[in-house]
């Protein structure tokens, strides 16, 4: 399906004014310098914090929402594709990329807004967003292996030949206690903002542009962010009230991001099939985790620093020094026993018990009601972001799962893996006459090289 843009002369009416006929309207939430000099960028390049700022270029070798300074929200959406026909896939794909790359930018969802096109239509734009800021909105989006082979081994759209060695099924780990119905996925999109509303307002019409052919099969709304992936952030807080992302991977270490988080030429070239087209691309790891937080706020500080591996004030390793200190696992007190646990968190998950691995962590808080017990159905939304699921995230999972003590207090009841593609190029998004995006038969679109 192809949209049509509004013919020249109509009430191209956007969410807020279009400057200079560009990928812009940052200016209009108050941040014109920034903004402006951020249009330039490309997404995935390290950037300050957004807040005052509002727009990341959506458009760049990487997708943002990656390096991006981890916002405040989070609204992600697993989808069902529901049509069997792959022109229509590529139709939905396109339709998505051009109402992201108009909602990061602050623009409505389609050329008309929320309340200016023809009175006898739906209006292009759901509206609760209108007199909202883009708040540092990025939208990032990803594939599922069943997009790729159904359960049965079905080659649903001809990409059976294209399905990376990575992209796996991920193992049963020990205390899993998966829902189906917060799991897995054909297509995922995380929508970051500072604002939940406009993450939402993003889904929501992400949502509705996929009418025939996706639905949505599971969503998971975030706040308060559980990682730094800026070194010019302040590092934040999970529920069980502990620094967390303190030792994450920083958007100020690209050379760490190549190694560890972007797809290479050489992983392409080691698959069994194509995968040519992720590379630049990263898959997203997402575990829904329950933590018992009736039962740690019940734990003595003792207890509970024993099983992080870190002060709870200060988040200083339990070997001494301070936040940014390394930990040191040799040191011992007076028992002998080393001062950073052997079951504790941090040393289980530390590069120097993995091979040297690490990860782009970029968690949120969640809380979703009560059990009939009383108890909060809260946790840790995880997410991460890595190179190869197979060697970035099983191996560790499972330690973690089998050794860590804080797993007494934790229960994964949500999973999801994704191959997310590179950006959409900078300057190849079709415009309108306005100057702003829109979607015609020929719009490039996020992972366009898979079907290509
Ligand atoms: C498989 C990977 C990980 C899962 C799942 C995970 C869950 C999880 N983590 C915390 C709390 C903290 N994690 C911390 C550090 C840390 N965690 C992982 C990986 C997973 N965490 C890594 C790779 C690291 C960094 C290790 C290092 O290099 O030192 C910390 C310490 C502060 C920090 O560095 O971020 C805390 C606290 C919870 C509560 C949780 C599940 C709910
Ligand atoms: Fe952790």
């Amino acid at each position: 399906m192809t949209e049509q843009p509004p013919a020249p002369g109509s009430r191209g009416v956007t969410r807020r004014a279009v400057l200079g006929g560009g990928l812009l309207g940052a200016a209009a939430v108050g941040a014109a310098g920034f903004a402006a000099g951020r249009a330039a960028a490309s997404a995935g390049e390290p950037a300050p914090d957004t807040r005052a700022a509002g727009t990341y270029p959506f458009t760049g070798r990487h997708q943002a929402g990656i390096v991006t300074p981890a916002q405040d929200r989070l609204y992600l959406a697993s989808f069902d594709v529901t049509t069997d026909d792959r022109e229509d896939l590529v139709a939905l794909l396109q339709r998505w990329t051009t109402i992201a790359a108009r909602l990061t930018q602050g623009l409505s969802a389609g050329p008309y807004g929320a309340a200016s096109g023809p009175y006898d239509a739906p209006p292009d734009d759901t509206g609760e967003a209108a007199d909202l800021p883009a708040a540092g909105l990025t939208v990032t989006f990803g594939f599922g292996r069943s997009l790729f082979v159904a359960a049965d081994g079905t080659d649903r759209f001809g990409l059976a030949d294209r399905l990376p060695d990575a992209l796996v099924e991920l193992p049963h780990f020990p205390a899993d206690a998966l829902d189906p119905a917060r799991s897995d996925g054909d297509l995922v999109v995380q929508a970051c903002a500072d604002d939940p509303q406009v993450a939402v307002h993003a889904i929501r019409n992400l949502s509705r542009a996929a009418f025939g052919a996706a639905t949505i099969r599971w969503t998971q709304l975030g706040y308060g962010r559980t990682s730094s992936t800026s070194t010019a952030q302040t590092t934040p807080r999970n529920l069980f009230g502990f620094k967390d992302g303190t030792a994450n991977l920083k958007a100020e270490e690209p050379d760490e991001l190549e190694r560890h988080v972007w797809v290479g030429e050489d992983a392409a070239a080691h698959d069994s099939r194509d995968s040519s087209w992720l590379v630049g691309g990263t898959y997203l790891v997402a575990r829904r985790i329950r933590m018992q937080i009736e039962t740690w706020d019940r734990t003595s500080l003792r207890e509970q620093e024993a099983l992080v591996g870190r002060t709870k004030g200060e988040g200083a390793p339990l070997s001494g020094g301070e936040e940014l200190t390394e930990p040191d696992f040799e040191v011992t007190g007076r028992e002998g026993t080393p001062l950073v646990a052997l079951n504790s968190h941090v040393r289980l998950a530390h590069p120097t018990h993995n091979d040297g691995v690490r990860m782009l962590r970029r968690g949120y808080n969640f809380t979703d009601g009560n059990d009939s017990l009383g108890r909060l159905d809260a946790g840790l939304f995880f997410i991460a972001f890595v190179r190869d699921p197979r060697t970035h995230y099983v191996p560790m999972q499972t330690t973690l799962s089998r050794d860590d003590g804080l797993m007494e207090y934790l229960q994964h009841t949500g999973s999801g893996l994704f191959a997310v593609p590179p950006g959409v190029p900078d300057g190849s998004l079709v415009t309108g006459s306005d100057g702003t995006p829109i979607t015609t038969s020929h719009s490039p679109f996020v992972g366009q090289a898979l079907f290509a």
